[in-house]
């Protein structure tokens, strides 16, 4: 079990910062079996590899293991938040994010999420020579759910929230020492104030939905107040919305704009891939004015460029490791695996398992259009009753702004060596500066 407390903690966080926690997991999987003990965080731990396992994780009753995170999340986000719930209140406030985040309802905002990405684009890359990707990405996705999620325009109210997250979640996963001064600290404070400007919003639309001067399904906020229960009352008290408004901000903004930057580099890489995201792109640009946002429809015929994105997604999936917690003991594989013991998988580790994916090294998308997915294979949204209920949301935000970037510039990577550390969400150490040019 290694060393007491420290266990193999630290040689995992080592390998994950050098950009290596693939091939820690690999050399586990190879000395000890799918199924080996070791001691993360000071709390004994069991990890679990492979498909049968990821099958077994996503689908397993919330009473033997139940989802655990960090405590920081938690005291952050607020304990209502859906990462802490589970059964039936998981149910129900994941039921109601759902109402808002399927692909019937986002269908309408894809214009919305258009004009935002133009803004961005007019505001950050045009006119520039050289533009860090990762940061940029960030202000997108960021900006991208504060119209979405919180219904807040571009203004000051938007500036305060955004310098708020920025503040509040570098505290998320940083040690919960709540002493003036240490990083949790300024990030509970923020958190305060992030939360008090939600429970004032949603006192507004809550106002406005009474006067009849809004849509109930105008952003989430005002999509969650709306949902009630048989009896007229609300299914989500204030709190409930308030905290999970915050998880959905953290859970949504670096996850797609990991996805994102991912993307730039590989289209710099891949003249072929490029060459036919292009071709697809501009047909659907010459089909219409520079003036008409995009739409539904232009979205359903961007089939190669998503298939580039799940490819980005098997090869540098951003979400690498997760935890669950085993609520008592259970038995796996022939293990008895003991009550209050932690469960840690590698997901993606099976995105590069050769009998799922023929020559797993290789960047293919069009893997895509022969494989029929394999059930528990492609994991990088995860899968079962908690499996990313953003997915949608992030293949409109990525192929709108794909869509933009290749038919409005070119560009190739500043550096040829563009280290990314894991932190345990892939960080580039330079930001991934590009030069860009105008298309003529
Ligand atoms: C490339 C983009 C994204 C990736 C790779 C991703 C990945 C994931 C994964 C792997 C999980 C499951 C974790 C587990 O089972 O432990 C998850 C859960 C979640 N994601 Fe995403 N995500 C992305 C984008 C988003 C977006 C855009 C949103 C919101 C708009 C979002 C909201 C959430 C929420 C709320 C959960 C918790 C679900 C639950 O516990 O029921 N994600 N995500």
């Amino acid at each position: 079990m290694g060393i007491p407390i420290v266990g193999q903690s630290l040689s995992l966080l080592q390998a994950m910062r050098a950009n290596k926690g693939e091939q820690w997991i690999q050399e586990r999987i190879k000395k000890y079996g799918p199924i080996s003990k070791l001691n993360v965080f000071g709390t004994p731990t069991v990890l679990l590899h492979g498909q049968a396992a990821n099958k077994f994780i996503y689908t397993c009753d919330s009473n033997i293991l139940a989802n655990k995170q960090p405590e920081s999340i938690k005291r952050i986000c607020g304990e209502r938040n859906l990462l802490e719930l589970s059964g039936e209140d998981h149910r129900r406030v994941r039921g109601a994010l759902v109402s808002f985040l399927k692909p019937e309802v986002l269908k309408q905002y894809v214009g919305k999420m258009d004009e935002e990405t133009r803004m961005h684009l007019q505001m950050h890359w045009h006119g520039k020579h050289q533009v860090q990707v990762e940061p940029l990405m960030k202000t997108l996705t960021f900006n991208i759910i504060c119209s979405l999620i919180f219904g807040i325009e571009r203004g000051t109210r938007r500036e305060v929230l955004v310098q708020l997250f920025k503040s509040l979640i570098e505290g998320v996963l940083s040690v919960p020492i709540n002493l003036p001064f240490t990083r949790f600290n300024h990030s509970l404070q923020s958190s305060a104030k992030a939360k008090a400007i939600i429970m004032d919003l949603i006192r507004e639309k809550r106002v406005a939905l009474e006067e009849q001067r809004t849509s109930p399904q105008q952003d989430l906020i005002t999509c969650l107040i709306k949902i009630r229960n048989e009896d007229g009352s609300a299914l989500l008290s204030d709190e409930e919305i308030v905290h999970n408004c915050i998880i959905v901000m953290i859970a949504g903004h670096d996850t797609s704009s990991i996805l994102l930057t991912f993307l730039v580099k590989r289209l710099a890489e891949d003249p072929s891939v490029l060459a036919a995201v292009v071709h697809e792109q501009e047909e659907i640009a010459h089909s219409k004015s520079n003036e008409e946002l995009l739409t539904w429809d232009n979205l359903s015929k961007m089939k190669y460029t998503w298939r580039v994105a799940m490819e980005t997604l098997r090869m540098t999936p951003p979400v690498f490791c997760s935890f669950r917690t085993a609520v008592k003991d259970f038995e796996y594989g022939g293990y008895l695996i003991p009550k209050g013991w932690q469960i840690i998988w590698a997901a993606c580790m099976t995105h590069m398992d050769e009998t799922i994916f023929p020559d797993p090294s290789k960047f293919d998308p069009t893997r895509f259009e022969q494989q029929k997915l394999t059930p528990y294979g492609l994991v990088a949204f995860g899968g079962g009753p908690r499996m990313c209920p953003g997915n949608e949301f992030t293949r409109i935000e990525t192929l709108t702004m794909i869509h933009h970037l290749v038919t409005l510039f070119t560009w190739k990577l500043s550096s040829k060596d563009n280290p990314f550390s894991r932190d345990p969400l892939p960080v580039f150490k330079e930001g991934l500066p590009i030069q860009i040019e105008p298309k003529k």
